[in-house]
């Protein structure tokens, strides 16, 4: 028999949502669905329902690195994603072990979550700006994580640029700005600086969508990793992610999750419209 070629390899570092719509439940079904082969550091659990974030408790700095260690020593990756890192102390020391790490890396500046319920300590926002975002490959702030990390506040389409301006400042080698939060089209601008993408989806009238952004930046990494350029994967995640959330489902009598198993349940991912 030939022995079967191993899936292209990506890593999750990110929280634990015990509801299984966000954090590291939802980057591992993302990379799954994906055609990838998903692994995971744990920075914090939560408990966390479709009500919102109950309790969190960061882990030490030595079991995030031990994590790391095992999984990139041996296994080894080929791209990366950071989801919620809890504390100032886990943000320096996950900067610290993907600055030397040649493989893309996908940085989702997690702050607050769709209930409002916050996942990152307020003194923790100079680590992202000064350590983490400099690592990143692409950075995939919403518009509330925009305005955290830079003062700019967006209020309609054009404000995306001046957005990814200021994110690509602090920097990241590409800005993607998701406009899912203003009213219209869901619309997301990707830029390196130099050049410019804009994502165009219908809104889904659907209200069960937790875990929107850590399932587009675990399908950006799955993409990478399957050796994708950036603007390829950004667009390839845009389509699951939409096919996502237009197959949400209600879960407990709060906000549901996206559906990372859209595909397997027969539904088709979206056709965002480039620009
Ligand atoms: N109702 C919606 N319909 C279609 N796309 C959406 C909707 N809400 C969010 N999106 C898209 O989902 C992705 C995640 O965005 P967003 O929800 O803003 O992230 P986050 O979970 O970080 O707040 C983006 O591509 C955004 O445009
Ligand atoms: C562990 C963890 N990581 C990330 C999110 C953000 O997801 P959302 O913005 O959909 O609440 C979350 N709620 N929990």
């Amino acid at each position: 028999m030939t022995p079967r070629s191993a899936p292209p390899r990506v890593l999750t570092v990110a929280g634990s949502d015990s509801g299984g719509g966000a954090g590291i439940q939802a980057d591992l079904k993302t990379m799954l669905a994906l055609g990838t082969h998903g692994m995971s550091v744990i920075t914090a659990v939560t408990a966390q329902n479709s009500l919102g974030v109950h309790g969190a408790w960061p882990l030490p700095a030595t079991a995030v690195i031990a994590q790391f260690r095992a999984v990139v020593d041996d296994i080894g990756v080929q791209a990366v994603k950071t989801g919620m890192l809890a504390s100032a102390e886990l943000v320096e020391a996950v900067a610290g072990l993907l600055r030397p790490l040649d493989v893309p890396v996908v940085v989702d500046p997690v702050g607050v979550s769709k209930h409002g319920d916050a996942l990152l300590a307020h003194d923790a926002l100079d680590a992202v700006r000064h350590r983490l975002l400099p690592v990143a490959t692409v950075a995939t702030p919403n518009l509330d994580e925009v305005t955290q990390l830079t003062g700019v506040t967006v209020t309609d389409e054009s404000g995306l640029r001046t957005a990814a301006a200021a994110i690509l400042a602090l920097g990241p080698q590409w800005a993607l700005i998701k406009g899912g939060h203003l009213p219209g089209d869901a619309l997301d601008l990707l830029t390196d600086g130099i050049t410019e993408h804009w994502l165009r989806a219908p809104r889904l009238d659907n209200s069960h969508t937790h875990g929107t952004g850590c399932t587009l930046a675990s399908a950006i990494a799955a993409g990478l990793a399957a050796d994708r350029t950036v603007p390829d994967a950004v667009a390839a995640a845009k389509d699951y992610v939409t096919g996502a959330i237009s197959a949400g489902f209600a879960l407990g009598s709060g906000i549901g999750p996206v559906d990372h198993g859209h595909r397997l349940r027969g539904g088709g991912d979206g056709a965002a419209v480039l620009g």
